[in-house]
């Protein structure tokens, strides 16, 4: 029964959903995936894999994509904030190389959907947030990809505020630019 809201943007193929939340005086239900539902919204995927990351304020993971191994991915926050962003990396894309960024918190319960050959990463805003997405194909970890997140040739306006102290991975730090990239 669950209805889903979806918004589109300048980025052909990135999709934000809004599930329809149930509350009631013991808290809230929602269906956070329906195949039907999401089918109909033209994300007909078999996702294969979910994950779950934890996160305090200031991490930042990514700009990360599999190379040969591509995944659509369904993302959305359990608990907390943090701005994700993909970056379009689709060979031929007219968007190619321009990135968007969403709010994802549970308090707007929003979920992004970010097709394949996208990089995706964000920053969590909140003290803490927990962070849960499906995937249309399984981890490679031999297929990783990724592209630093202060690339001024994509030019991520991360949310950052005065005074956050950042904590992004050894490997995440070591990425290189877009323009590195082999189209
Ligand atoms: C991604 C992944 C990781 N792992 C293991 C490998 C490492 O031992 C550990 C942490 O991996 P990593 O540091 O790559 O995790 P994130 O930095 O959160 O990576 C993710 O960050 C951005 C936001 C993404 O969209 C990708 O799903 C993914 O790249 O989990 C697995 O076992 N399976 C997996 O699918």
């Amino acid at each position: 029964m669950g209805k889903i809201t979806v918004e589109t943007c300048d980025i052909e193929g990135l999709k934000i959903i809004t599930p329809t939340v149930f509350g009631d005086e013991r808290g809230y239900f929602m269906e956070t995936y329906n195949y039907n539902d999401y089918k109909a919204a033209g994300i007909d995927m078999e996702f294969v894999q979910d994950n779950q990351s934890a996160s305090k304020k200031g991490v930042l993971r990514g700009l990360h994509f599999q190379i040969n191994y591509p995944q659509d991915k369904l993302v959305r926050v359990v608990s907390g904030e943090v701005f994700d962003v993909a970056v379009d990396l689709r060979p031929g894309s007219k968007t190619y190389g321009k990135w968007f960024g969403v709010l994802l918190s549970a308090e707007n319960k929003k979920q992004f959907f970010i097709p394949k050959n996208f990089a995706h990463g964000f920053i969590v805003l909140s003290d803490y947030a927990e962070f849960a997405y499906k995937c249309t194909d399984f981890y490679h970890p031999n297929d990783e990809g990724g592209l630093a997140w202060n690339d001024p040739d994509i030019g991520v306006e991360w949310p950052i505020p005065e005074g956050m102290e950042l904590t992004i991975s050894e490997k995440d730090q070591k990425w290189g630019g877009i323009k590195e990239l082999k189209k």
